[in-house]
């Protein structure tokens, strides 16, 4: 069976999650990681996409909330260049038969109706594109609004749901 983890990131947060993700899928499934600056916009002979970005303005990030973004990091190159997966996932093709999906953020831990989730936006538009989405969205937790660190655990954290989506996949 094999995976493929699309993540964006502005500050890097999102990369070490989706990284900690596809070890923890790794046991069970061969694994791919992407950034969605490179990801494909058709995806063949996958069993299951992973899609991860950080949390904008309530969802998806933007051309203007990663200018935001780029304005805060300063000197620091953004992770993620081009695109978000926003743009992704507007060009991504249909889904083969069968293919599934989750999706995973990061943001700031507080309710998700305070801050919005982008897993949630990304759920949406991959189910609209004919995923069939085999869990729920989840969230990682950063500590601020600017480049954020991770909350200690959460790396872990993700390694553990990434077995767990591997163990369902296989089972
Ligand atoms: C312009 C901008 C808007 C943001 N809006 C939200 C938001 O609405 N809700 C939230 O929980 N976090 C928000 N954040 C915090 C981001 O979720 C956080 O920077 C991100 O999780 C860090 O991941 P990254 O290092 O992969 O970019 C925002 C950050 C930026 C730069």
């Amino acid at each position: 069976m094999r995976a493929l983890v699309v993540y964006e990131s502005m500050f890097g947060s999102t990369e070490e999650v989706a990284r900690s993700v596809a070890k923890g899928l790794s046991g069970r499934m061969h694994v791919d990681v992407i950034n969605v600056d490179d990801a494909p916009d058709e995806v063949t002979g996958v069993d299951l996409v992973v899609a991860g970005g950080p949390t904008h303005v309530h969802g998806l990030t933007g051309k203007r909330s990663r200018d935001a973004a780029a304005q805060q990091a300063g000197e620091q190159p953004l992770h993620s260049r081009k695109r978000g997966l926003r743009e992704w996932l507007e060009g991504l093709a249909t889904a083969s038969p069968g293919t599934q999906a989750v999706t995973f953020d990061t943001r700031i831990e507080k309710p998700a109706w305070l801050t919005g989730s982008a897993a949630r936006a990304a759920a949406k538009r991959l189910r609209r594109k004919g995923y069939r989405v085999s869990a729920a969205p989840e969230s990682f937790f950063v500590t601020g609004k600017e480049a954020g660190d991770l909350h200690p655990g959460e790396l872990e954290r993700a390694r553990m749901w990434g077995e767990s989506l591997g163990d369902r996949a296989d089972g």
